[in-house]
């Protein structure tokens, strides 16, 4: 093709032809090794823009080693006549082809009819047993530390079950490496004070803050000394811990906001990739339950600060975030909420969006993870290649808004081309006094894959950390997340689960999933008694559970394969024990959704968060489903190579 037909050619076309010439130089080359080629032949092209090549791959290994390797981008500057191109790479996971489709259609259903079934077929199993085997897929061994499997390689119409040898081009995750940045954040010392605390930044003369449950209590004294020079009036006459109503924030209710107006609730957003298409078959969603997003604003209505407990472990991070939604863009700017897994970083982001949209309707609001603005960044280059334009359309998403939540900030390190982006709209944002609250496992300044001019911009503003909540925080969560249920559980039942799990808030909400769920099937009231019944295996491991784990067993018990599992069928039944395995791993483990996604095949987090809801929905529902997790959860905490 010579320079003019090149010049004509569309962006799709110029990045095939870029991707075919690099991709075969890189195979001549003899630079890499198998795996690192199959992961060049996982690649397909999308389109050119500027200096950028947008690709496809199946999951985040290849992302990740493609990135990294500077011989693919060697290859891409020689294939692009000597200009440098930087690879945007956007995972988008394989759909089985129609032959396949319609074979794993017509497959018998596998799941045991009964719970004990599982347990009576396959006694004594241990992980590293064989699972049986429903199609021809090959039978693997999955043999730790370093556990190697595989997913579908090939592009979405010819897609083989690969035979997971760790040479063969497939996905290899080890144990140690998926999934550690949360698991880093679990490391917390206590007496840690909040990293860039500024007291002089926080103190706000006269802000008075009518939230229900935030007066602080001279029991419930802030670890924090610095707490005591806040210049905040709590209002509210509960104690330190206990959420009242009284003064406490009501939800939105006929915002006049057009914005605000506008939205539709529904649980599917933005569930892209998810396994709906195939209901489990105890068909699960019956529509309760639903995690109640906002189409424009994506925020989560229901999290709001009415519904979050302030307690010693995270009362800087409540405050400042009041702080944030009463004067957004006017205090701390920008705000970063830094802490370990399910201790309710996500639920402030939503709390401040949800309370600056209900002082000012006109605001605009947009929560996002790291996620979506990768692909929402990948996306609009995509659509601005096609069209020669710009990329407005991201511009408009992320710097017209008023307030702009990011969720796991630390997904974008390393991501050059989508830092620099994020890098502008924070600029663009901060000197406009738009207020931008970050969210992330570890503090600013240990962000790894940031620029330091980038750190030094988060720095520049208030942040915060939350820690595990201390026994009174706990017993008052589960006392409000009961109130809420509208369950009436006895205080001596809820101490009991209030001391049993300790560190992670979305444990607790597992806890009392188990004792509602198991209460509602058999029609009982709830006792301490009962709740020490059902909860008896739940709190038996001091082991170490590893997602590897949780897979291998939950594939035994309903018999398929781990990588039918991780892989990218939808048939019933793969997808019910995935999301069953994807309920657990989110229970049993500290891995965030998108560590997860990862681990079951470079899926989307909305996909593991929406299998997670399917799950606990069903379980007080369907006394087969409650069974199920109840006997997978004692099988996995009773695994015999889970404690080392
Ligand atoms: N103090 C609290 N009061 C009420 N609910 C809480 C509190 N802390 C956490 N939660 C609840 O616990 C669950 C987990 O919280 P959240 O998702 O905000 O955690 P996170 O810190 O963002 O975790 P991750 O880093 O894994 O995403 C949510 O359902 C949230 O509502």
């Amino acid at each position: 093709m010579d320079q003019l037909d090149q010049h004509n050619a569309s962006p799709a076309d110029n990045a095939a032809r870029i991707w075919t010439n690099a991709s075969a130089s890189l195979r001549a080359s003899g630079l890499l090794t198998p795996r690192e080629l199959a992961c060049v032949d996982d690649i397909s092209p999308v389109s050119v823009f500027d200096s950028m090549i947008v690709l496809n791959a199946s999951n985040e290994t290849t992302r990740s080693t493609v990135e990294q390797k500077h011989e693919v981008m060697e290859a891409l500057q020689a294939a692009n006549g000597g200009i440098p191109l930087t690879p945007l790479i956007k995972i988008v996971p394989p759909r089985p082809s129609l032959a396949q489709r319609n074979a794993m259609r017509k497959s018998p259903t596998q799941a045991p009819a009964q719970s004990s079934q599982g347990g009576q077929q396959l006694p004594n199993q241990s992980i590293n047993s064989q699972p049986v085997q429903p199609q021809s897929a090959q039978v693997q061994q999955f043999s730790t530390p370093v556990q190697q499997f595989g997913t579908q390689v090939q592009d979405a119409g010819n897609i083989q079950p690969t035979n997971m040898q760790p040479s063969s081009g497939v996905t290899q995750y080890a144990d140690s490496g998926v999934g550690q940045p949360s698991s880093q954040a679990q490391s917390f010392n206590t007496q840690q004070q909040p990293q860039q605390f500024n007291a002089q930044q926080f103190a706000q003369p006269n802000t008075s803050y009518a939230v229900g449950s935030a007066q602080p209590s001279q029991s419930a004294a802030p670890a924090q000394p610095l707490h005591a020079e806040q210049p905040i009036h709590w209002q509210g006459s509960s104690a330190a811990t206990t959420p009242s109503t009284a003064g406490a924030y009501t939800q939105p209710s006929g915002n006049t906001n057009p914005h605000f107006v506008q939205q539709r609730f529904d649980d599917t957003l933005p569930l892209s990739g998810n396994d709906d298409s195939s209901l489990s078959p105890l068909e699960l969603n019956r529509g309760k339950n639903k995690t109640t997003r906002d189409k424009l604003t994506h925020l989560d209505v229901n999290a709001t600060f009415a519904t979050f407990v302030p307690g010693d472990s995270n009362r800087f991070a409540h405050s400042a975030a009041l702080a944030v939604a009463e004067s957004p863009g006017r205090t701390f700017n920008p705000l970063c909420i830094y802490g370990g897994s399910g201790l309710g970083k996500t639920h402030l982001l939503n709390a401040i969006g949800n309370y600056a949209l209900k002082e000012d309707p006109t605001l605009k609001v947009r929560y996002v993870n790291s996620e979506e603005f990768i692909n929402d960044f990948i996306e609009s280059l995509q659509g601005s290649a096609q069209t020669g334009g710009i990329i407005t359309e991201f511009h408009r998403r992320y710097r017209e808004v008023d307030v702009l939540l990011i969720d796991d900030i630390q997904f974008l390190g390393g991501k050059g081309e989508t830092l620099q982006q994020f890098f502008h709209t924070f600029n663009a944002l901060h000197s406009a006094n738009k207020q931008i609250v970050i969210a992330s496992d570890v503090a600013p300044k240990n962000l790894k894959g940031f620029e330091e001019r980038l750190i030094t911009r988060f720095e520049s503003g208030l942040s915060v950390d939350v820690l595990p909540p201390d026994l009174e925080t706990r017993i008052a969560i589960l006392r409000m997340k009961a109130q809420i249920s509208g369950l009436d559980i006895p205080e001596d039942a809820l101490d009991f689960i209030a001391e049993q799990v300790t560190d992670n808030v979305r444990e607790l909400e597992g806890a009392l999933t188990r004792v509602t769920a198991m209460a509602s099937l058999n029609d009982q009231v709830i006792t301490r008694s009962l709740v020490q019944q059902t909860l008896q295996d739940f709190f038996t491991a001091e082991v170490e559970i590893r997602p590897t784990d949780i897979i291998n067993i939950v594939a035994t018990y309903f018999s398929v394969s781990f990588d039918e599992i991780v892989g990218p069928w939808r048939a019933k039944n793969v997808v019910f024990p995935r999301q069953v395995a994807m309920y657990l791993t989110r229970e049993l483990t500290s891995q965030s959704l998108h560590d997860i996604g990862l681990i079951f095949g470079g899926r989307d987090h909305s996909t593991v968060m929406h299998a997670c809801k399917k799950i606990q929905t069903a379980m007080s529902q369907e006394r087969e489903v409650y069974n199920y997790v109840t006997e997978l959860t004692n099988k996995i905490k009773r695994q015999p190579t889970a404690n080392h």
